[in-house]
């Protein structure tokens, strides 16, 4: 690491209690030790005031200003982000949809100077973030709008239930709501092999509080989150204020882009890189990057 990265690093992130750049010193192994053993039983873990408290103003700020960039659109959606098939049985948990009230504003509308941007783009904070994953490395995303949004969820609105299609998440909150706005989930729900349709039935019925953890998370924590197997929600925001969160993409495998579909449903728009990645996958007719 170069001594400018250290400088930065140290300016935001509160590294005598998270020391990234020394991850083989006894402290830095206890964080990750720490890390993956939330991660592999509840799916989640938390470090609180990542970003140094002198600094809460100014992320809040820094992405309450860049909030109107969002793009807007409410979506009717089920927990599994699939279309409502009429063939789905009455009672099938696919049938429960939800409006989906959130709104991203996309990375080309993020100055690379803010606060989030650096700490996306800086190495030691990508390799931390792996290395709690248990993973060898993490890439940024190619895709010029996905790698690094902010999640805009704003009073009235939610994040409804749902699972992720990645394996892993990392998000920041940056600005508190004043109530509601709480994020809820139901670790391990599901596996790889089993839906447990019964369990995520009662969760959208309201049944199913016995299955359900809330974070009370605060501007500033950093949160690791495993969304494929956990059923999750931002529950409706109160009061005046929206909840701002920014969302770090990461890959395993270089050169990731996003679906012109999907890009267009998140962002309302796509670029050419876009485009070009669709003709890549299509005059290849596979998914592979070489
Ligand atoms: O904004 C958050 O805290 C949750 C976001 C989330 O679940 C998602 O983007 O899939
Ligand atoms: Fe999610």
């Amino acid at each position: 690491m170069s001594t400018l990265e250290a400088t930065t690093l140290d300016q935001m992130v509160d590294t005598a209690r998270y020391p990234l750049a020394d991850p083989d010193g006894a402290e830095g192994l206890a964080l990750t030790a720490r890390a993956r053993h939330e991660l592999a039983t509840t799916g989640c873990t938390v470090l609180p005031d990542f970003i140094r408290p002198a600094l809460r103003d100014t992320l809040r700020e820094e992405c309450a200003a860049l909030a109107p960039r969002a793009y807007f659109d409410v979506e009717t959606v089920n927990v599994y982000n699939t279309a409502v098939h009429p063939d789905l049985p009455a009672d099938h948990p696919g049938r429960t949809t939800f409006e989906r009230g959130n709104a991203f504003v996309a990375r080309d509308r993020i100055p690379a100077d803010a606060l989030i941007s650096r700490l996306y783009a800086h190495g030691a904070f990508r390799s931390f973030v792996a290395r709690c994953f248990g993973l060898a490395e993490l890439h940024e995303l190619a895709d010029p709008l996905a790698g690094l949004v902010l999640n805009v969820v704003a009073p009235g609105r939610e994040h409804p239930w749902h699972f992720d299609t990645n394996e892993f998440t990392v998000s920041l909150l940056t600005q508190e709501p004043e109530t509601g706005g709480a994020f809820e989930y139901c670790p391990n729900i599901r596996s790889a092999k089993d839906e447990h349709f019964d369990d995520v039935r009662d969760v959208l019925a309201g049944r199913g509080e016995r299955l359900i953890r809330r974070l009370p998370l605060h501007t500033g924590d950093l949160q690791l989150f495993k969304g494929r197997y956990s059923l999750h929600r931002v529950s409706p925001v109160g009061g005046g204020t929206a909840r701002h969160s920014a969302i770090f993409a990461y890959s395993e495998r270089p050169g990731v882009i996003g679906s012109v579909a999907r890009t267009r449903q998140l962002f309302g728009r796509v670029l050419p890189e876009h485009l070009a990645a669709a003709e890549g996958r299509a005059v290849r007719g596979d998914e592979l990057l070489d």
